[in-house]
């Protein structure tokens, strides 16, 4: 385990933004933790990366007590500021200096890490000049540079177009190979393409923390759609789980995808229906999502 997360609260004056939290992140992982505006995700990140005190609870990284844990993590906060009339280069010996890295190591950490994120080209040129895509990829050189153990990011993509997203993306799927991370989005596609786990957070507190697949094959449920040529009515009465679309087309809801759909076809043999729609509705991750959000 790398981080372990007990009982963590932030209130700002009468109002709990994080309330009660615990949950681990295993070394290596690549975390989503996802939610909808005002649901605490920036709150919580700005305590792990040391930048907001608890107002209780506990954050420790493996073996270190609670207060050392700061030098190992590199943070792209939500609204990253750049001073404009430097270098992407200048800007990383600057932001290289302020995090202890030694002289002699700095200029080809710089070097590499210009080169991983793809700014080689512009890294003599201001950083006013810099699309939004650009300035996020600095920002990441920036957390990247000391090499943290946790790589911490608050809606790295959000702001970016789908090319600057896409961008983002492709470097956090190389990274989780190298580092454990810990990024913070309000939309379930942007954590689906790197992430494998999630945890959701609604009014801060947490709503499920798990695998995706286990978010889909908890929440979801399937449901075998018929349509016939004749009307549907008493042909499927003894079961609950009918729903009536219209005379001729019923929904029935089944829990497993092992339900045995010859029993739903035999009875339409026996009542003499001519079968004209068979399908298999099964709801997608996003309706999983929309399910834990609205419990
Ligand atoms: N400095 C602050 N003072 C008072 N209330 C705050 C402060 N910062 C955040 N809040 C409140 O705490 C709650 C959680 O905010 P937070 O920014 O952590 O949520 P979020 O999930 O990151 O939302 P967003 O997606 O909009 O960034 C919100 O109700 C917000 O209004």
């Amino acid at each position: 385990m790398l981080v372990n997360i007990n009982q963590l609260t932030k209130s700002y004056k009468q109002h709990q933004a994080v309330k009660n939290i615990s949950f681990q992140i295993q070394k290596g992982e690549c975390v989503a933790l996802l939610g909808p505006n005002g649901a605490g995700k920036t709150t919580t990140l700005q305590m792990l990366a040391g930048l907001l005190t608890p107002t209780s609870g506990i954050i420790q990284l493996t073996d270190e007590a609670p207060k050392d844990f700061r030098k190992r993590i590199g943070f792209l906060p939500q609204h990253p500021t750049f001073f404009s009339w430097m270098t992407a280069k200048e800007f990383l010996q600057f932001a290289g200096k302020l995090s202890h890295i030694p002289k002699s190591k700095l200029a080809n950490k710089i070097t590499e890490t210009l080169e991983f994120v793809s700014l080689t080209h512009v890294q003599n040129k201001r950083i006013g000049g810099f699309s939004g895509g650009m300035k996020q990829r600095l920002g990441l050189a920036q957390a990247l540079l000391h090499e943290p153990d946790l790589l911490i990011l608050d809606e790295p993509v959000s702001a970016l177009d789908p090319n600057g997203r896409r961008d983002v993306l492709e470097i956090l799927d190389m990274l989780k190979e190298k580092m454990t991370i810990l990024f913070s989005t309000h939309v379930l596609h942007d954590a689906e393409q790197v992430c494998d786990s999630v945890i959701i957070l609604k009014d801060g507190e947490i709503k499920w923390n798990g695998s995706l697949e286990s978010l889909k094959s908890s929440h979801t449920t399937s449901a075998i759609q018929i349509k016939t040529l004749e009307s549907l009515e008493n042909v499927f009465d003894d079961l609950a789980e009918v729903d009536y679309k219209d005379a001729n087309t019923v929904t029935v809801s089944v829990n497993t995808t092992a339900f045995d759909t010859n029993l739903l076809l035999q009875r339409l043999i026996e009542k003499n229906r001519t079968l004209v729609h068979f399908e298999r509705l099964q709801d997608s991750l996003e309706d999983a999502y929309m399910k834990v959000m609205n419990q």
